[in-house]
C-alpha cells in the first residue's frame, strides 16, 4: 500500500529533495508531472510525499506558498532575523527601517540582533541601545548579545515555523550562523564550508531544525527595493502608525498636513520618534521618485 505524508523541504541535492516529515527526513524525487508545469519544488516548501511498497519516495504535490523571500529563495518564511550592525557598517534607523517595512510589506515578521556591539565604546552603544528600546516599545523583539538570541531563539521557532535571516552585506549574518549552528550542537555541513564567498555566485539554501521549526542555513538577503510599494499603504507598514491611525480624523490619513493626525499629535508629544517619521518621509520620496537612494547601491 502506498502511503502519503506531508512534510517540508529541507534541502535539494543534485535533483533528490529532502523532506522533513513527522517520521524523519525522507530522500524524494520530484514526479514528471512538475517539469511538465513548469513548477519546482524549493526549500520551505510544504509538499506530500508517496512512499511505494519499494521503499521509493516521490514528492507529489507542493501545498500553495505564503511567500517565497531571499537569494537563493526560500519559500513560506515566518520570520526574518535581522542582523544589524552597531559598526562597519555604521547603525543607523534609516537602514533597520527600509528592512523593517519590506517585510512588513511582505507580510513576515521580524526579530532584530544588534551585531558588532563589542566594537563600541559604552557612550555610543548606550545610544543604540536607546534607539533599539523604542522598537522593542513598539512591538519587535530585540537581541542585544548573541548569548541570549542563541538561548531564547529555539524557544521563538514555533511548530513547522521558517526563520531565515537578513541584514546588510558584512553586517555578521553568516558569524552569528555559525554561531547559533555550533551552540544547537549541529555541524555546520559540507555545502556550508566550501560555499564560495564571491559575489555573484549562486549559493545553496538547507533548513536545519531549531525549536520546533527550521532555520535557514545561508545569509539571506542584503539589498532591498521598496519601489514597488504602493505609496498609500507605506504608513502602513510602520507598526506603531497604523496602530494610532484609526485615531486619525480621515480614513487613509497619510499623517501629511491632514488636520486632527493622531500620529503627528502623538509625535509632538514624544510618543512617536521624529526619526521614524523622517524615515518614513524619505522612503515616501523614494517610492514617488521610483529608485532608491544613492547610498544604498
Ligand atoms: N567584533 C565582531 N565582529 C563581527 C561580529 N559579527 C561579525 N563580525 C565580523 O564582521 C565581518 C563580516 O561578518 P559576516 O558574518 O561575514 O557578515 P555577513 O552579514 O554574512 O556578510 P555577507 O556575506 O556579505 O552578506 C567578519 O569579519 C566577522 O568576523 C561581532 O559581533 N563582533
Ligand atoms: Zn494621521
Amino acid at each position: 500500500m502506498a502511503e502519503i505524508v506531508q512534510g517540508t523541504v529541507v534541502s535539494l541535492i543534485a535533483g533528490y529533495y529532502d523532506v522533513q516529515t513527522p517520521a524523519g527526513v525522507v530522500r524524494t524525487r520530484a514526479r514528471g508531472v512538475f517539469r511538465k508545469n513548469r513548477e519546482k519544488p524549493q526549500v520551505g516548501d510544504s509538499v506530500q510525499v508517496k512512499l511505494d511498497e519499494q521503499g521509493l519516495a516521490y514528492l507529489v504535490k507542493i501545498l500553495p506558498r505564503k511567500n517565497r523571500i531571499g537569494r537563493p529563495a526560500v519559500a513560506n518564511v515566518d520570520h526574518v532575523l535581522l542582523v544589524i550592525s552597531a559598526v562597519e557598517p555604521d547603525f543607523s534607523t534609516a537602514l533597520l527601517d527600509r528592512f523593517l517595512v519590506f517585510f512588513a510589506w511582505q507580510g513576515v515578521e521580524v526579530a532584530i540582533y544588534l551585531s558588532k556591539s563589542d566594537l563600541l565604546e559604552k557612550e555610543k552603544l548606550a545610544e543604540i541601545e536607546s534607539q533599539l528600546a523604542y522598537y522593542q516599545k513598539i512591538g519587535y523583539r530585540v537581541y542585544l548579545d548573541r548569548e541570549s538570541l542563541a538561548a531564547e531563539l529555539p524557544k521563538q521557532i514555533g511548530e513547522s515555523e521558517i526563520w531565515t535571516l537578513a541584514g546588510q552585506s558584512g553586517a555578521g549574518k553568516s558569524t552569528l550562523l555559525n554561531f547559533i549552528k555550533e551552540d544547537a550542537g549541529q555541524a555546520t555541513g559540507a555545502i556550508s564550508t566550501s560555499l564560495n564567498r564571491g559575489k555573484h555566485t549562486t549559493r545553496t539554501v538547507t533548513l536545519f531544525k531549531l525549536g520546533e521549526g527550521f532555520l535557514a542555513d545561508t545569509p539571506g538577503f542584503s539589498a532591498i527595493d521598496l519601489t514597488p510599494i504602493k505609496l498609500n499603504e507605506l504608513c502602513t507598514y510602520f507598526k506603531e502608525f497604523k496602530a494610532l491611525s484609526t485615531g486619525c480624523k480621515f480614513r487613509g490619513c497619510q499623517h501629511l498636513h491632514e488636520p486632527k493626525c493622531a500620529v503627528k499629535d502623538q509625535m509632538a508629544l514624544g510618543e512617536i520618534a521624529t526619526f521614524r517619521y523622517d524615515d518614513y518621509l524619505a522612503m515616501r520620496t523614494e517610492i514617488e521618485e521610483g529608485r532608491m537612494p544613492e547610498y544604498l547601491k
